[in-house]
């Protein structure tokens, strides 16, 4: 069977990641996170002084845009792909609330959607690709075969996010604040002008609120058999 390009776009802390890691590993197909993406641009910005409190420095992210590296290292170990922000391992450091609290606003910049959408248009190019994000459907791969849209329970999202951020030793985040973030960002992702968080109308949806993550990777193997097997 030849192989296709499956999208999963949907709201924050859904389980899209999890899911498109564990059916790539299933299928034999590569995986693509495409927001750590936009965390690690977010990271540089951070790391590069571009931030003034809110207030983030078009001129200088712009000039520097095209030269910051953003590329994926397979780990030998987990066998999953690795974000890498100019050659340097930065999976934790993209992972951490203050990159959360300032990603959809660097992701709602033009130019770095540009960037972005380019570099992951060339990873699916020969297809046999998952990636997860939120306009992979509708503008990074409109002709995917197979199209997932995920939601959940914003309180669910929550409280999985922050289960999350304590097996990563985040004691100090309250369900508060995780649920705050998720609120802004899922607002900002869906009414920014550029490739807005939208569900593609051939998108599959899941709501996996009372799923397991064996029950919605089997839903969406399912999917996959069914579709491959036409
Ligand atoms: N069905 C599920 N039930 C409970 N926890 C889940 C489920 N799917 C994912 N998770 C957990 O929720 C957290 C967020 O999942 P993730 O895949 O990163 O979501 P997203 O990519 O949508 O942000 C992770 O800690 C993950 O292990
Ligand atoms: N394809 C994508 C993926 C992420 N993003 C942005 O990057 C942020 C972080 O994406 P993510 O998938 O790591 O976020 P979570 O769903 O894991 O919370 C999102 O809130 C969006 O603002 C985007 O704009 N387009």
């Amino acid at each position: 069977m030849k192989k296709i390009t499956i999208a999963i776009d949907g709201f924050s802390s859904c389980g899209k990641s999890t899911m498109a890691k564990d059916l790539a590993k299933k299928i034999g197909y590569i995986y693509i996170d495409s927001g750590a993406m936009y965390r690690a641009v977010t990271l540089y910005c951070i790391q590069n002084g571009l931030f003034d409190g809110e207030n983030l420095n078009l001129a200088e992210l712009e000039k520097a845009i095209h030269s910051i590296k953003v590329n994926f290292r397979l780990n030998e170990e987990t066998l999953l792909p690795e974000v890498y922000l100019n050659d340097k391992n930065v999976e934790k450091e993209i992972r951490t609330m203050e990159v959360a609290a300032k990603v959809s606003q660097v992701s709602a910049i033009g130019f770095v959607r540009k960037e972005m959408v380019y570099l992951q248009q060339q990873m699916g190019a020969e297809k046999g690709i998952v990636m997860d994000g939120r306009d992979i459907g509708t503008v990074v791969f409109p002709k995917a075969e197979l199209k997932i849209f995920v939601t959940a329970d914003p309180l669910v999202r929550a409280q999985r996010r922050l289960d999350e951020l304590r097996t990563k030793n985040d004691t100090k985040t309250t369900f508060d604040e995780v649920l705050e973030n998720i609120r802004q960002r899922d607002y900002i992702d869906q009414n920014r002008d550029e490739s807005p968080l939208k569900q593609a109308d051939d998108a599959l949806v899941l709501d996996n609120s009372e799923l397991t993550k064996e029950q919605q990777m089997q839903w969406l193997l399912d999917k996959f058999n069914f579709l491959t097997s036409q």
